[in-house]
């Protein structure tokens, strides 16, 4: 089974405006509230690509009960640790740029990370937990390393979606996945990504340092997959962007599903970069139907020898 954690989950308020006046009243012309989280987003996608997983994580307050209820609406099993504090609110303003506002998250005490801790400990070897995202602010930055310890000891894999110390404390236990974008690569080695040599480069240091397959998302420049003995590169779908927020989500989601349902690396990666741009060309998730629209529009490119 499939088990996504998001342990600082989200209601995304999505707004999208001509202009954003910064220091002025800026009237939203659209606005839209989504469940948000980058594992929430991951086990909503696999639903709609007909894949059953769990989704863990905290939910509090009325932002929590909002998160959960639309789960269970959308028929999406979840098996939340409930705290006190309410769940965050993060205001993504879409104008002639895109610009976001995440919030910090609750607090959460040491009796609810047992009871996540329990939940996570019960996973097997015929198990794989998504970390995706930030963790809330009163928790130390060893978290994430301390669930991926747990993990070892039952032979479960994972994937990771995090950025900086979260994401390099847990590369020496081997996840089975990882999806840096381009900025947050750059970020690990204190350099900038421009070309897809470099996005090769470094995630290739990723694998040194434990990663078993690595993708680094190039937003509208393409994606690169890397792992021992491959490496692809991938353009993206022309289309106009309505909201990129969930597509690094997406492309973990499509990942996964078509992965699950072949085992086969180069579609899995061309179903990823489908299942990005189709969420980036929507407002929201993207639709199956969409993905399927875009997907011929992926060529997968095999690169040879060491670069
Ligand atoms: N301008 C764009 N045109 C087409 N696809 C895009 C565009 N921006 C983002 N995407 C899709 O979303 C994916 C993830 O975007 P990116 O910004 O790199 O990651 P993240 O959302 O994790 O920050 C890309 O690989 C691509 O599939
Ligand atoms: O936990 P973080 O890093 O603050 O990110 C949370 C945000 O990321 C999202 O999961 C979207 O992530 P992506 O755009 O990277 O796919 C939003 O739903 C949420 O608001």
């Amino acid at each position: 089974m499939i088990y996504t954690l998001t342990l600082n989950p989200s209601v995304d308020y999505i707004t999208s405006l001509n202009q954003f006046n910064v220091g002025h009243l800026n009237r939203v012309e659209e606005g839209t509230k989504l469940p948000g989280g980058k594992g929430i987003n991951v086990s909503r996608l696999l639903k709609r690509m007909g894949v059953t997983s769990v989704a863990l994580g905290y939910v509090g307050g009325f932002t929590g009960n909002y998160i959960e209820t639309y789960l269970q609406n959308e028929q999406i099993n979840t098996d939340f640790v409930h705290v006190n504090d309410d769940t965050r609110i993060n205001v993504k303003i879409k104008a002639a740029e895109e610009t976001e506002l995440n919030g910090k998250g609750p607090n959460i005490t040491a009796e609810e990370m047992d009871l996540l801790k329990r939940k996570i400990s019960a996973l097997t070897e015929e198990d794989l937990l998504v970390i995706a995202g930030s963790i809330p602010a009163s928790l130390p930055a060893s978290t994430y390393e301390e669930i991926v310890k747990t993990l070892g000891e039952n032979g479960t894999s994972f994937v990771v979606d995090a950025e900086g110390e979260l994401l390099k404390k847990v590369l020496p236990y081997r996840p089975f996945l990882i999806k840096p974008n381009h900025h947050e690569l750059g970020q690990l080695f204190e350099t900038e990504i421009t070309s897809a040599e470099q996005a090769i480069l470094y995630g290739r240091r990723l694998l040194e340092m434990g990663a078993q397959h690595v993708i680094v998302s190039m937003a509208g420049d393409g994606a690169i997959f890397i792992s021992e003995n491959e490496v692809y590169t991938s353009n993206v779908p022309k289309g106009e962007v309505q909201s990129s927020v969930g597509a690094g989500d997406s492309m973990v989601a499509g990942f996964l599903a078509q992965y699950e349902k072949t085992k086969n690396i180069e579609k899995a990666f061309q179903y990823s970069v489908a299942s990005g741009s189709a969420t980036a060309f929507s407002i929201g998730l993207a639709t199956e139907e969409k993905i399927q629209q875009l997907l011929d529009e992926v060529n997968i490119r095999k690169r040879n020898g060491a670069n």
